[in-house]
């Protein structure tokens, strides 16, 4: 009962934050930089994701926030399968490459790939690589978040990894 009046007051709520306001904010949300690669029926896709993170151990489960607009959206939507490859420091020109605007030919020529469990494409030379299928999928604003369940996983060498933090690229750990 106190949870649904809680709620209640809460969707009374005026919304205050405007989205430049937000923007600014989530830059000081540092993140990992992830290329996050499909194939399938839908073709080959790939793009860059911040918006990457751990769900649960049991099943193994990721989540990736995907833009609805995004050119890549339909190839993500028939195939159902992902590989989540996790940049290394000194990948920044891939990030920028699978960031938007190019096409899927000249993001995919600018490196190597190999394949584990379901096909979508494995980076050589990502810190670590986790092939994943579409386990379930919800929509939230002008995103789609997949709910990502891993099925094999590719272990890069050991490096630093590539961090994203207040809108430029940063090298983090050993
Ligand atoms: N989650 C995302 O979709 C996301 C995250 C990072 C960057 N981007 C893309 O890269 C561009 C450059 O980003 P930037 O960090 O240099 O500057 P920015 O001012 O556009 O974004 C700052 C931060 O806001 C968040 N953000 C940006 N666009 C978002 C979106 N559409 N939905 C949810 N969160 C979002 C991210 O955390 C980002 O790091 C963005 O305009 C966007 O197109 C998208
Ligand atoms: C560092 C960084 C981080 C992100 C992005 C970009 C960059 C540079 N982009 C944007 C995304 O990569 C871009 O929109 C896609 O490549 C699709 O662009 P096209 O529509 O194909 O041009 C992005 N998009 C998204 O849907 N979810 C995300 O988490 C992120 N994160």
């Amino acid at each position: 009962m106190l949870s649904h009046s809680v709620a209640a007051c809460a969707n009374d709520l005026p919304p205050r934050v405007l989205k430049h306001d937000y923007r600014d904010a989530m830059a000081r949300l540092g993140a990992a930089v992830n290329v996050i690669t499909t194939d399938g029926p839908g073709g080959q896709a790939g793009f860059t994701a911040s918006a990457v993170c751990s769900v649960t151990d049991e099943p193994p489960t990721l989540l990736v926030c995907l833009n609805r607009g995004a050119s890549v959206y339909d190839a993500f939507l028939a195939n159902g399968v992902v590989c989540v490859n996790v940049l290394a420091h000194g990948q920044e020109a891939l990030s920028n490459l699978f960031g938007g605007k190019t096409s899927m030919a000249e993001r995919f020529a600018a490196a190597q790939w190999g394949e584990l469990a379901t096909g979508a494409p494995v980076l050589d030379g990502a810190l670590v690589s986790f092939d994943c299928r579409v386990a379930e999928t919800t929509q939230v604003g002008t995103h789609d978040i997949l709910f990502c369940e891993v099925l094999a996983i590719r272990h890069g060498e050991p490096g630093k990894g590539l961090m994203y933090f207040e809108r430029a690229y940063h090298g983090l750990g050993i």
